[in-house]
């Protein structure tokens, strides 16, 4: 018999049904409460109920539970005491699109060594997304594989639909059954249009093949994303400026779509460099100040430490709190922009 199918197939290896996945890093209930809470602040924000802003910060990519929980802890504290003038979200990436090859972040690739034990990455993601909301902490992450959500996502607060996936039909149907407000990064040459098509199509129920609880191929059936919203994150040249925003907004107001703008400060709107995003930070929140009640928030890339490393050391020699992905700035340049941004809108926001 000739074989037609599989030919590029090397193996089928099993994955454990997400509700058997569950059982075994069960959700607690202070984490439970931090993810409702996390996604309605979220949600008042985008819709203005909120006037405070949302600040997504962390890592570009986690690879080291142990610096992102020291990252956690401090940005718990900072959050506390900004809290008035920012809602403070950390960045908790465990997926990462590749603009060619490269390493897909902690679930597909754990040891960092091309193993690809993808159930040992799903159980640390879930297990460092249940320790940082057992803080009190709301998660943001890229949900990029359109299975991965069943594992993990009743633990985040945030979504990413990212750059290179904004034009999917894949990405906009998922989004339209999640359970958090996604937002949609431009494409990577800056076009707006893709995240505005994706808003669209996320807010509409559609229908799509996925697995069910049980871990059964089935027919998924979704009621719409109604906090679908963009993210501007630069393209052949940077969109966070006045102009830029205001091109955005009415683009999405003659839409009759929700003109809550995410500024991503890293990307190409920093030119990939981490000294970037200080000048698109400090841009933003001249903008607030002056009386631009569309932003709604910010995204920073971060680490404990600036910059980034490469990964051809091997990861036992790693530098540690350091990027393997993006360029970050330091967890005291962090600091430093989110309490001053505090500074200069308190009482004006
Ligand atoms: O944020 C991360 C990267 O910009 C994105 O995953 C693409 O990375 P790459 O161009 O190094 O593959
Ligand atoms: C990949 C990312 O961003 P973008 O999709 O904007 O490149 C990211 O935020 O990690």
């Amino acid at each position: 018999m000739k074989q037609t199918y599989d030919i590029n197939v090397e193996a089928f290896l099993p994955l454990t049904a997400p509700d058997e996945f569950k059982k075994l890093l069960p959700i607690p209930p202070e984490s439970e409460d931090a993810v409702i809470n996390g996604r309605e602040e979220i949600k008042k924000i985008l819709t203005g109920e909120d006037n405070r802003l949302m600040i997504i910060t962390g890592p570009c990519s986690i690879h080291d539970e142990k610096a992102a929980l020291e990252y956690a802890e401090k940005l718990c504290v900072l959050r506390e005491k900004v809290k008035d003038t920012f809602d403070v979200v950390m960045r908790v990436y465990f997926e990462k699109p590749r603009t060619t090859i490269g390493w897909k972040g902690l679930i597909n690739d754990p040891y960092m060594d091309d193993s690809r034990d993808v159930m040992e990455g799903l159980r640390r993601a879930r297990k460092l997304l249940i320790d940082i909301t057992s803080m009190g902490m709301p998660t943001a992450t890229e949900l990029l594989d359109p299975i991965i959500p069943q594992f993990i996502a009743g633990l985040v607060c945030w979504a990413a639909i990212g750059a290179r996936t904004t034009e999917s039909q894949t990405h906009r149907e998922m989004s339209s059954g999640l359970s958090m407000p996604v937002g949609f990064k431009n494409c990577t040459d800056g076009a707006l249009n893709t995240a505005i098509n994706s808003m669209i199509a996320a807010k509409s129920p559609q229908s799509f093949l996925g697995i069910d609880q049980h871990g059964k191929a089935c027919i998924v059936k979704t009621k719409g994303n109604p906090y679908a919203h963009i993210v501007l994150r630069g393209g052949k040249r940077p969109n966070y400026d006045s102009v830029s925003i205001r091109e955005a907004v009415e683009t999405l107001k003659k839409q009759e779509l929700s003109q809550a703008i995410i500024v991503d400060c890293s990307h190409a709107n920093s030119g990939k460099k981490f000294a970037g995003q200080a000048i698109v930070w400090n841009d933003v929140i001249n903008q607030c100040i002056n009386g631009n009640s569309a932003i709604k928030g910010m995204m920073l890339e971060s680490n404990l430490c600036e910059g980034n490393q490469s990964m051809s050391c091997g990861p036992e020699n790693l530098e540690y709190g350091v990027s393997v992905t993006d360029e970050c700035i330091s967890w005291e340049t962090t600091e430093e922009l989110i309490l001053s941004g505090h500074e200069k809108l308190s009482g004006k926001i």
